[in-house]
């Protein structure tokens, strides 16, 4: 089951849901439109470590838009800062995005619930392409959760992205013991 509309302002209005900032003409049927943040970033080494801290250099995409190029990967974010209490929610691409060949995830969009911050946008594209700050890019969609959540992510000692910032974050894989 996912939320819809009606469901995704009565849990807003509650406070088991928070999307900041809001805008009513962005709730879709049974989703919500995210826009890209001014924030972009790529990792430093061309040769990414799965054991290391692999470190990013952001920047702001400029006013005139920014080209994306196939072969690079980029760290986007969310302009919007989210919470969910309740549900799960997953980050999902826009038809109108996936149109243009951008892909707004790498793996899975899958949030927690007790996930609290901006999104990190795994970024690739399929051939160059314009972006700008402030576009839609992507679209949160929300479903219930089946059983008790004994430990939420915003409560887990380890979770690596919990209250992540307006900027794009890294790979935390480093974190994990293997
Ligand atoms: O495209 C995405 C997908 C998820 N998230 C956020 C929400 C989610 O709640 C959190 C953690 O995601 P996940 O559990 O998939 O990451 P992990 O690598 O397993 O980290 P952890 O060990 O902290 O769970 O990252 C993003 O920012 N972007």
């Amino acid at each position: 089951m996912i939320l819809s509309d009606k469901r995704i302002l009565e849990e807003m209005e509650k406070g088991t849901i928070l999307i900041e900032p809001y805008d009513r003409s962005c709730l879709g049927s049974n989703s919500y439109d995210v826009h890209l943040g001014r924030w972009l970033a790529t990792y430093k080494n061309h040769q990414l470590d799965a054991k290391q801290h692999n470190e990013i250099a952001s920047f702001e995409i400029p006013e005139e838009g920014f080209i994306l190029y196939p072969h690079i990967f980029y760290l986007g974010v969310t302009e919007e800062y989210t919470e969910s209490h309740a549900h799960v929610p997953f980050l999902e691409g826009k038809s109108s995005t996936g149109r243009l060949g951008i892909d707004i995830h790498a793996t899975a969009g899958k949030g927690d619930v007790g996930f609290c911050g901006h999104w990190t946008l795994e970024i690739s594209v399929k051939q160059p392409v314009k972006i700008y700050k402030g576009m839609p890019i992507g679209q949160l969609i929300y479903f219930p959760v089946e059983g008790e959540i004994a430990v939420k992510y915003n409560q887990k000692q380890n979770a690596k992205y919990s209250g992540q910032p307006d900027k794009p974050v890294e790979s935390m894989m480093w974190k994990n013991k293997f």
